[in-house]
């Protein structure tokens, strides 16, 4: 990892590190939510009794200032559950609130008259069974609130303390698995008095219900934190699996590059290598040309019994070729003859500039009789040849070929000598040493 992305991974843990402090702390002192519902509110408020039941009830709702104010007389019949009640239209149905994203409520109301002091609150929820023209068939989530006592006293009543009705799960013939609290679609809150209300004149005045929660609540906020950090960790793993292929990618294309100035430079040597060991003006080898040659036929020493000939060719009375027609065109001999020599040897054979116009021609595997044989080719067709402005040329040779194990430098030794002897046995001769 180098250092800018060192320095970006540090600065953007402590981005994180900030923002679900921040966020965390916010969800805990902030994030408020709230909806009130008081007696402004648009919402329909209307006075319920138990007549459309064949009680004898009478509820009437009239606004006192900022409160609804229900006046009821309580009255017996044959029916045998009394009440009056303020009913808050929040919705049309089928669609209804959803309060379910709250925590806890507040409530701002009173009662009035003989019996217990307490009111009941219902949310009343629309469900899947439920019907539009039927609000008896809305789920009945029940609180019975005491209107004097602590109740009242304590805000922030616990949303979850709400119950299904028994007599309405009862009444409705509801499954079990549908007596769950459910008030994620409230169309309709009402405040009723108590189930044993007395006869006799009662009265429950509404300012408000103020629903209290969090916009996100702990576990949606830990999610998005935990979300964060996961979609944080698997961005940089991917970053740094991008900068590793980078990275790996420019080290080989370096190494690529490497290779390539390498081998130019091998190459480089090897012609600077073979260049030092030719001769530029015939193109035959120089001395360290020939060791070369030879070290590369037997690495070390040459062994006792590999066979090896050697042939001197020396150009005759080149001198005066030089003297007479100039050293130009000495050199132009030089040249053919080179050529000429090339011309008749195998390509194992080395082929040396010894000397100023003295050939060597080393011949691994050649048994004597074929060297005497080349040595008398080469005179024969130095002489037959035709030369720059019409010279004669000739060439003196001396041939040797090994014994066992005799040394490399006797050899050349015999070979010269005998070339000795053909040079002062009148040239254009062969000599075997
Ligand atoms: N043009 C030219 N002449 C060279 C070169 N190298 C040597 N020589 C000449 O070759 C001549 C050799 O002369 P000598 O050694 O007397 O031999 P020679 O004249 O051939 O006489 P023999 O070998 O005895 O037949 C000298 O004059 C050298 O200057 C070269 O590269 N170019």
């Amino acid at each position: 990892m180098n250092s800018t992305s060192s320095n970006i991974l540090r600065y953007a843990l402590i981005f994180l590190i900030l923002v679900s402090i921040g966020v965390l702390t916010w969800q805990h002192f902030g994030m408020e939510r709230k909806l009130r519902i008081d007696a402004n509110s648009a919402h329909q408020f209307i006075a319920v009794d138990d007549r459309t039941q064949g009680g004898k009830s009478v509820a009437h709702l009239s606004k006192v200032n900022d409160a609804m104010v229900m006046k009821c007389k309580i009255a017996k019949s044959e029916y045998q559950w009394p009440y009056c009640q303020i009913r808050i239209q929040l919705t049309k149905m089928p669609s209804g609130m959803d309060l379910s994203h709250f925590d806890d409520i507040d409530f701002n109301l009173s009662r009035s008259g003989p019996g217990p002091e307490k009111v009941r609150v219902y949310l009343n929820n629309f469900e899947a069974y439920s019907k539009i023209n039927d609000s008896s068939t809305l789920k009945v989530n029940e609180l019975l609130l005491d209107t004097k006592g602590a109740d009242m006293a304590s805000s922030h009543i616990p949303l979850n303390l709400f119950r299904v009705a028994s007599w309405w799960v009862e009444y409705k013939n509801i499954p079990l698995i549908d007596t769950d609290m459910q008030v994620d679609n409230v169309p309709i809150i009402e405040i009723s008095t108590p189930g044993f209300a007395p006869e006799g004149e009662h009265e429950i005045t509404f300012k408000y219900i103020e629903f209290h929660g969090k916009w996100l609540s702990l576990t949606q906020v830990l999610l998005g934190i935990v979300s964060a950090w996961l979609t944080f960790g698997v961005a940089w793993l991917g970053f740094e699996i991008f900068q590793y292929r980078q990275r790996l990618s420019q080290e080989r294309s370096q190494r690529s590059e490497l290779e390539v100035i390498n081998r130019v430079l091998e190459i480089q040597a090897e012609v600077l290598s073979n260049q030092a060991q030719i001769d530029p003006l015939t193109g035959a080898l120089n001395r360290a040309g020939l060791n070369n040659l030879l070290s590369k036929k037997w690495p070390g020493e040459i062994p006792k019994d590999a066979q090896l000939s050697i042939l001197f060719a020396d150009l005759d009375h080149f001198k005066r070729i030089n003297d007479t027609h100039g050293h130009a065109v000495g050199d132009e001999v030089l040249q053919q003859f080179a050529q000429l020599v090339k011309s008749k040897i195998r390509k194992s054979d080395g082929f040396v500039r010894w000397g100023g116009e003295e050939f060597l021609v080393a011949c691994p595997e050649m048994p004597h009789d074929l060297a005497v044989k080349l040595a008398e080719n080469i005179r024969d067709s130095a002489e037959k040849s035709s030369w720059p402005h019409s010279i004669a040329v000739t060439c003196s040779c001396g041939v040797a070929t090994r014994n066992h194990g005799e040394d490399f430098n006797a050899l050349i030794e015999r070979a010269d000598i005998a070339l000795y002897r053909a040079k002062k046995g009148g040239r254009n001769r062969v000599e075997i040493g």
